[in-house]
């Protein structure tokens, strides 16, 4: 991207609309082809095929705000709707500084996917804005987020579209965007967004769906492998919501959490970390870097680790063909979206490592969303144990339904997830019929 010329602008829309190119850069160019290893199992709906190649909706916004010193700063933020076939568009809103429109395409169309492999009734969708939110004042951050809601605000809606958190946006971020979509409407809307805070008409168990839904799936991987999870070595990197909670869970099943590893720290202890003071401490700094429960270690060592579980939880493009040629772990989990790139997932296949891919394993979050999204629409809360039954039976039986098909077809879990999943969105779309 660095060789395109023009503005950030310009750059990320290039890339961005580089789908059409086969040279197109990750992680779009990963999504098109793990969509064009499903072809062959498409049968008549194969004619459908380039619907999931091409996003319906991309909308890039300008920003503008007024900092707190009186400049006046510009933001880029996108808002990409893959595909509306099954139901409104779903997914989280991304605030970090590498976001691209070509990265927000990606993360739409495996929401798609993701959506559609767990049978929830959603298209798939996402957002997010180029910025270290980190770099920013909470008041600017603020002012950043109402006018990002305001300028999406033309596309999104509860029966439209539903952002939701990702990385770096949590639940004030919901609140601000709620509240905002709903002062320009004229009337409260909590269906606008999830993983909003309870007072707000969110759900409970939204926060630490995601890690439970890796947790369950992993659970059920290590059954089908007659891995035992009491004293498993787990390895997690990424110790936000997704890895925090996920890491804390194996933790309390009797797992032993050896490494974990965020921006600021790679640590490593053999004998297990107390994951709940690695949690208390990053709550405390920001940061798991002065953790005092486990030593550094470099980051390829950390990838080179031995243990049964392998939690990527923090950005794409993490497990690349040279890590996936070290890792030595009998299950991947994907918490993380997109973390290993097609040609790794190949060489971890031929080293006979079980990859619970993406779109199955971090499906736990918007399964909790969609309860959200019911709950307000009902306007009748439920309670966490319902939440935690529901979302128990959903990724069981998702996870069971893909288990079978990977089996049937001597496919990858990411390419009998895929199989589900675009069946369901294409013969929908073949439902709907063609447009006028
Ligand atoms: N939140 C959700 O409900 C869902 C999230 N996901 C996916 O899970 C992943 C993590 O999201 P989430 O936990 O919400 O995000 P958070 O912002 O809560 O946490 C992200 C974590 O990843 C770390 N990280 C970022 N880059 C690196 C890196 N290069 N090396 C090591 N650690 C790194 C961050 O560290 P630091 O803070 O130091 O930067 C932080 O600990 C993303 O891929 C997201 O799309 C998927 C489904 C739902
Ligand atoms: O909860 C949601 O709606 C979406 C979560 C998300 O962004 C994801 O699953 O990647």
């Amino acid at each position: 991207m660095s060789a395109l010329p023009g503005s950030d602008y310009a750059k990320a829309r290039i890339a961005g609309l580089s789908y059409l190119n086969p040279a197109a850069p990750e992680p779009w160019a990963s999504f098109v082809e793990q969509i064009e290893r499903v072809r062959p199992y498409l049968g008549d709906l194969e004619r459908w095929i380039e619907t999931l190649k091409h996003p319906k909706r991309t909308l890039i916004v300008d920003v503008p705000i007024e900092r707190d010193d009186g400049t006046i700063a510009h933001y880029e933020g996108y808002r990409v709707q893959h595909n509306l076939s099954r139901g409104p568009g779903k997914g989280g809103i991304r605030f970090h500084p590498d976001v691209t429109l070509n990265e927000v395409m990606a993360l739409s169309g495996w929401m798609t996917v993701k959506n559609a492999a767990v049978g929830l009734p959603f298209g798939g969708a996402k957002g997010g804005i180029r910025l270290d939110p980190k770099s920013v004042s909470k008041g600017e951050l603020q002012r950043i987020t109402r006018r990002f809601t305001s300028e999406i605000g033309i596309i999104i809606g509860p029966d439209r579209d539903i952002p939701a958190p990702d990385v770096g946006t949590n639940e004030m971020t919901m609140a601000i965007m709620m509240d905002t979509f709903s002062m320009n409407r004229g009337g409260t809307a909590t269906g606008v967004v999830t993983g909003k805070p309870i007072a707000l008409g969110g759900s409970l168990g939204r926060r630490e769906a995601t890690g439970r839904g890796v947790f369950i799936t992993a659970r059920e991987a290590a059954r089908h492998l007659n891995v035992p999870l009491e004293g498993a070595r787990v390895v997690v990197q990424g110790f936000g919501n997704v890895g925090g909670i996920g890491a804390r869970l194996f933790h309390e099943s009797g797992a032993r959490v050896i490494a974990i590893a965020d921006h600021a720290a790679t640590l490593v202890n053999e004998a297990g970390i107390d994951i709940p003071a690695a949690l208390a401490h990053v709550a405390a700094k920001g940061s798991l870097a002065g953790f005092a429960g486990a030593s550094a270690i470099d980051i390829e060592d950390f990838w080179r680790l031995e243990c049964e579980f392998l939690v990527p939880a923090a950005l794409e493009g993490q497990i690349t063909p040279q890590r996936a040629e070290g890792i030595r772990t009998r299950i991947v989990v994907e918490g993380a979206n997109g973390p290993t790139t097609p040609a790794a997932d190949d060489i971890l296949r031929n080293r006979g490592i079980l990859v619970v891919p993406d779109v199955l394993a971090n499906a736990g979050g918007v399964t909790v969303s969609y309860f959200e999204w019911v709950q307000d629409f009902s306007s009748f809360f439920w309670t966490e144990d319902e939440i935690n039954d529901r979302l128990e039976r959903i990724m069981v039986g998702a996870f069971n339904a893909i288990w079978q098909i990977a089996d049937e077809k001597q496919v990858s879990l990411r390419t009998a997830a895929f199989i589900i999943a675009c069946h369901r969105v294409l013969e929908a779309r073949a439902e709907r019929g063609l447009y006028p």
